[in-house]
């Protein structure tokens, strides 16, 4: 019997019809990003961390920020895109930063190319995964590009008692320069200063998002980002997700990063849909949350 004949091209095409297409590109042994191709958008994503590379509706430049230094290994976190902080956000015991989510190697759950877009859903599911969270849980992932952008997790408990998770979309936005950011939805909302260690500070105007800026905003509705440099504003609208965290880490705190190539945090603001206080799942139940992102020229 002849071998089965294995593609051994970089590029695989793993959906395609006339609309649209997904190829898998292997950019070393273990890595590998789907490359998503339609007449309203292009866009990039890894199973590596369920994570969004990058995604860039038809007339508009790149949405999300990427590093040049960015780890594209398996079991990294990837500086840039859209990490999935879950389930937890910020440290959490010894367990480090933000959860294994965005460590972990996600599954392909399914892919539908129509007229409207491509929708990807991913799946991440598993027990024991982390000595500090060790319950049965199943995320799926909901991925829906076009010329606007949603992102969905549904989170449920497999496990027989309640649970509970913290989490963040944590986006990284690509910008003119910090300098150039405002958020006015901000301005109106209380807010935990992480660098200063101040909680429930009062409301007060947002100018630019210069770094180190690393703030906790408690507001649960929508937020629009202006940048006059690119003359673009982004509009983000969230569900079930009660804080904003605003972050940039400023020329010093981005030295010290491996991970960030130089002048790297001029580039980006990262303004992420957030709980980051725990939300409790009840044992055979789910919850839903997500994003959805708009781009206009002003
Ligand atoms: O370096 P990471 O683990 O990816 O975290 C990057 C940043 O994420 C969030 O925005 C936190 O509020 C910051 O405190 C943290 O520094």
């Amino acid at each position: 019997m002849l071998p089965i004949e294995v593609n051994s091209a970089e590029f695989t095409s793993i959906a395609k019809n006339e609309y649209g297409e997904v190829v898998e590109s292997k950019i070393s042994d273990t890595f590998s990003e789907l490359i998503l191709s339609h007449e309203l958008f292009s866009a990039k994503l890894t199973l590596h961390g369920g994570h969004v590379l990058n995604w860039q509706p038809k007339g508009h430049d790149e949405v999300f920020w990427m590093s040049k230094k960015a780890q594209l290994e398996n079991g990294k976190a990837i500086r840039g895109g859209i990490p999935i902080c879950w389930p937890w956000f910020g440290p959490y015991n010894d367990a480090g930063n933000h959860g294994f989510a965005r460590t972990s190697l996600w599954q392909l759950g399914s892919i539908d190319i129509n007229s409207a877009g491509i929708k990807v859903e991913l799946v991440l599911e598993g027990e024991k995964r982390s000595e500090s969270w060790t319950h049965k849980f199943k995320v799926t992932q909901i991925l829906m590009f076009s010329n606007s952008f949603s992102q969905q997790l549904e989170i449920e408990n497999l496990s027989n008692q309640d649970f509970q998770f913290s989490n963040a979309l944590h986006s990284y936005f690509s910008v003119s320069s910090p300098e150039n950011i405002a958020i006015p939805d901000l301005n109106s909302a209380y807010f935990d200063d992480k660098i200063k260690s101040i909680q429930g500070c009062t409301p007060s105007d947002v100018f630019n998002c210069v770094g180190p800026i690393d703030k906790i905003y408690h507001h649960n509705s929508s937020m629009t980002m202006f940048d006059k440099g690119w003359k673009r504003a982004i509009e983000i609208k969230k569900s079930n997700s009660t804080q904003w965290v605003l972050w940039n880490p400023g020329k010093d705190i981005a030295a010290g990063m491996s991970d960030i190539h130089q002048q790297g945090e001029d580039e980006f603001v990262c303004l992420e849909a957030a709980n980051t206080n725990w939300v409790i799942v009840p044992k055979g139940e789910k919850v839903s949350l997500s994003q959805e992102i708009q781009v206009y020229k002003l």
